[in-house]
């Protein structure tokens, strides 16, 4: 059981970096292939496994759908609330793709349902590097990956106002 994992610091991704981040996958998906389909681990997987399918020409898309259980603590039990066709050929010619590897634990998980298929992330934390056969950028361990799907633009404080409150502490 991977230990609870602590974020220190935020990699906020926009839509943009994150469509290209996408696209640069997909340029280095597009000579392995092709494919006889792809896997997108929900729900992360799902935005950067379109990309990956318009760029690739992929039109036959399955998920896993995987849930973890505990949200803060990572490398907890993965369940898998719905297979893919895919497990048939264990995954032989599928390609899967999930938005990024963290402890590595869902990357294990689906990797045992198709030990043949070529597993690609967006993004990839040391810890679960070993798990996946592609990535683009490596972020540190301690660091939380922001996806835009999760942000929402909210007032800033300005600085003058930050200033004052940490004269007060
Ligand atoms: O390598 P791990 O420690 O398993 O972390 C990586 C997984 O965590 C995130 O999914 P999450 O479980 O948060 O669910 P979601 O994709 O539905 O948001 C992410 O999309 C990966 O699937
Ligand atoms: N959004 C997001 N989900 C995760 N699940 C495991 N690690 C991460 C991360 O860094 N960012
Ligand atoms: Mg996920």
């Amino acid at each position: 059981m991977a230990a609870k994992s602590t974020y220190t610091k935020m990699f906020p991704v926009s839509w943009t970096e994150l469509h290209r981040d996408a696209k640069a996958l997909a340029w280095r998906l597009a000579d392995l292939g092709p494919f006889k389909g792809l896997v997108a681990i929900t729900r992360g997987g799902l935005v950067p496994a379109a990309i990956v399918a318009r760029e690739l020409n992929v039109r036959l898309i399955d998920t896993v759908c995987c849930s973890t259980y505990e949200k803060t603590r990572r490398g907890g039990k993965v369940e898998v609330l719905k297979g893919t066709q895919a497990e048939q050929d264990s995954g032989e010619d599928w390609l899967i793709v999930d938005d990024l590897v963290d402890t590595g634990v869902t990357a294990e998980r689906v990797r045992e349902m198709m030990p043949k298929a070529h597993f690609a992330t967006v993004y990839a934390k040391p810890a679960g590097k070993p798990m996946v056969d592609t990535f683009i950028t490596e972020v540190s361990q301690d660091t939380w990956i922001l996806f835009p799907w999760d942000q929402e633009a909210v007032m800033s404080t300005p600085i003058v106002e930050l200033k004052a409150t940490d004269r007060r502490r």
